[in-house]
């Protein structure tokens, strides 16, 4: 059977959310996508779908929910064929996907690092005594309490420039983004340094771009597996099946990360009371044919090390 391939006339439809960054992404896959099939980009429609999360910016994200946040209108439209394919942050997406969807293409992945960004320090150690972290990241914000006890974590959201504003503004002294989202907006300059993993375990799948489809368009298969980056799959499994066993809404403090050293699998976790009172750490290895094993196995001796009560918090 011949691949029907989408033309200026008919073409691809890639959803995704408006932000700069979320463009941003959407436009590196259709790049990809056009060099593979040797296409136009005109062959590739981008279509901008808001999603609930977009439209509520004045509150902080964990009073108006879980994470289907900033993706349930996106996959809608692709249950419902207004779209095509859809290209998410890997690391906002739940590890379950609706009935009929399959979210399993990769790109490459980009830097796994957070990013410190602060106008006046330039490193999170300098800091003094009280200064304001801001942060909408229970990851982040636990992580720095734990280290950094005499620091305050102030709620913090919205676009890059955004947050570049309220620092100059003094509403924080520093921040944390994603050096991977940094990058893919040309902005790697805001940050005064890249947190090694080791000082600050990013989230499950941060810096992959994952796209999903609808499980019975062959083409949109066909298509797809010409982009896809197996490393960061096998990566992705790992991490996802520790997020996926640990239960994590984003309500949770989770951070994880897989790397590759041929063939064998190194997995790091963390998870953290949001207050920053306690952190639970581990690293194994195992080889990759045994990778969602290895995140499965390590999350339930983690959960069992953190005991009942640990997840059972209020603020
Ligand atoms: N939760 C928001 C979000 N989702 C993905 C990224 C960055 C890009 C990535 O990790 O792939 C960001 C912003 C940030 O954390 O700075």
């Amino acid at each position: 059977m011949t691949l029907q391939l989408p033309t200026p006339m008919a073409p691809l439809k890639l959803g995704t959310r408006g932000s700069p960054l979320a463009l941003a992404q959407a436009n590196e896959t259709r790049a990809r996508l056009a060099g593979a099939f040797d296409l136009p980009f005109e062959a590739f429609e981008i279509v901008v779908i808001k999603t609930t999360g977009d439209r509520i910016i004045d509150r902080p994200l964990k009073e108006i929910g879980g994470k289907g946040l900033f993706t349930r209108e996106i996959e809608d439209a692709l249950l419902s064929g207004g779209i095509d394919i859809a290209i998410h942050s890997m690391k906002d997406m739940p590890t379950l996907q609706p009935e009929g969807l399959l979210l399993d293409t990769y790109l490459p992945r980009e830097d796994v690092r957070d990013g410190f960004v602060s106008p006046g320090y330039a490193t999170l150690a300098d800091l003094p005594e009280g200064s304001k972290v801001g942060t909408s990241s229970l990851r982040r914000r636990a992580q720095v309490l734990v280290a950094y006890p005499h620091l305050e974590v102030v709620e913090f959201r919205g676009n890059v420039q955004t947050r570049l504003k309220k620092l100059e503004e003094g509403v924080a002294t520093c921040t944390f983004l994603a050096m991977a989202g940094l990058n893919r907006l040309d902005r790697a300059d805001v940050a005064q340094s890249a947190l090694d993993p080791s000082v600050m375990l990013p989230a499950i799948a941060q810096g992959a771009i994952g796209i999903e489809r609808r499980s019975d368009d062959s083409r949109a298969a066909e298509m797809l597996s010409a982009l896809h980056h197996k490393e960061t799959g096998q990566r992705l499994a790992a991490e996802r099946a520790f997020l996926a066993a640990l239960d994590g809404s984003c309500e949770t403090p989770i951070a994880g990360l897989a790397e590759l050293d041929g063939g064998t699998l190194h997995l790091r976790g963390e998870v953290l009371r949001p207050d920053g009172s306690q952190s639970i750490k581990d690293a194994r290895s195992a080889p990759i044919e045994d990778r969602a094993e290895l995140g499965r196995a390590m999350a339930a001796d983690m959960l069992r090390e953190a005991g009942p009560g640990f997840f059972d918090w209020r603020e």
